[in-house]
């Protein structure tokens, strides 16, 4: 097994979904993980599979929107794990918004979230990696939405598009702290979200959830939709070795829907 031993990694969103398949991968790898999330009941039960399978967690409470409480959250995971190496500000929301729809409500929280949740993570990692007197990754989800507008998703393709170009600024910004700066563009993953997207599809077409899904699903190239898994897969290259000198890119894995 690829272990890389004695390194931490910090993972917004890890009470489920995408980040639930994030942290278990990494921890496979060999890091400590502290479990981000602001539901802790979920971020708990995560923990507890992580420990039972020989690992290192422990569970931090956080509001990504919040960025005094991404600071604290950052501050006490390397309190508690003994450091930091890589950040991955995974959380978001996918609100429906056809463009009639948009309300300034549902604008500013995706926003505050999809978006301030990643600038505050990128800034309290750098802190913190500086007060540890060396680099780290950051890794972001955007999605293929953030590679291209999707329909319905006017709100959430524009927090995916910022997610991007802030990865592409961070970069260049902190190549000189030894810091890699990257995002995950997922496709189509089966996990709460993308079955609450899929309803609310339907929902407005008067169709029914599988209906909802296959408008999403049906232009994979593998045919197939992704596991949480795959996109587990890609992170732990872009938080190991491997990676080093990749920075300011966003990797799509989306079993080819969208063609860079
Ligand atoms: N599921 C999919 O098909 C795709 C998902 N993505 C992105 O991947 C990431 C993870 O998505 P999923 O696992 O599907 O989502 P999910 O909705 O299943 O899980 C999201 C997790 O984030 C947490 N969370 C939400 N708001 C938070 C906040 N303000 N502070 C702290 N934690 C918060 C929730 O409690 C939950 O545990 C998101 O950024 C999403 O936009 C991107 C492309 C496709
Ligand atoms: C929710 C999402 O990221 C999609 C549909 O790509």
């Amino acid at each position: 097994m690829n272990k890389i031993s004695e390194k931490v990694a910090f993972i917004t969103g890890a009470g489920q979904g995408i980040g639930e398949a994030i942290a278990l991968r990494l921890a496979e790898d060999g890091f400590a993980i502290a479990v981000a999330d602001m539901n802790t009941t979920s971020a708990q039960s995560v923990a507890d599979k992580i420990v039972a399978a020989g690992g290192k967690a422990t569970v931090v409470e956080v509001n990504v929107a919040d960025r005094d409480s991404v600071f604290a959250a950052v501050d006490k995971a390397a309190d508690e794990l003994g450091g930091l190496d890589v950040v991955v500000n995974n959380a978001g929301v996918a609100p429906i918004t056809p463009i009639e729809d948009i309300t300034l409500e549902t604008y500013r929280r995706a926003f505050d979230i999809n978006v301030g949740g990643v600038l505050w993570g990128i800034q309290a990692a750098v802190k913190t990696f500086k007060a540890l007197g060396h680099g780290g990754k950051i890794i972001s989800a955007t999605s293929q939405a953030g590679h291209v507008g999707n329909p319905e998703l006017a709100v959430y393709s524009g927090t995916k598009f910022a997610v991007r170009g802030i990865t592409q600024s961070a970069a260049r910004d902190l190549a000189g702290l030894g810091i890699t700066v990257n995002a995950y563009a997922p496709g189509i993953v089966n996990t709460p979200m993308m079955q609450k997207v899929a309803q609310d599809v339907a929902d407005n077409a008067g169709e029914s959830f599988d209906w909802g899904m296959e408008q999403f699903a049906k232009n994979i190239t593998l045919k197939r939709m992704s596991e949480a898994s795959d996109v587990a897969a890609v992170v732990s290259f872009l938080a190991g070795p491997d990676s080093d000198y990749i920075t300011g890119q966003s990797i799509v894995v989306d079993g080819g829907m969208v063609f860079n």
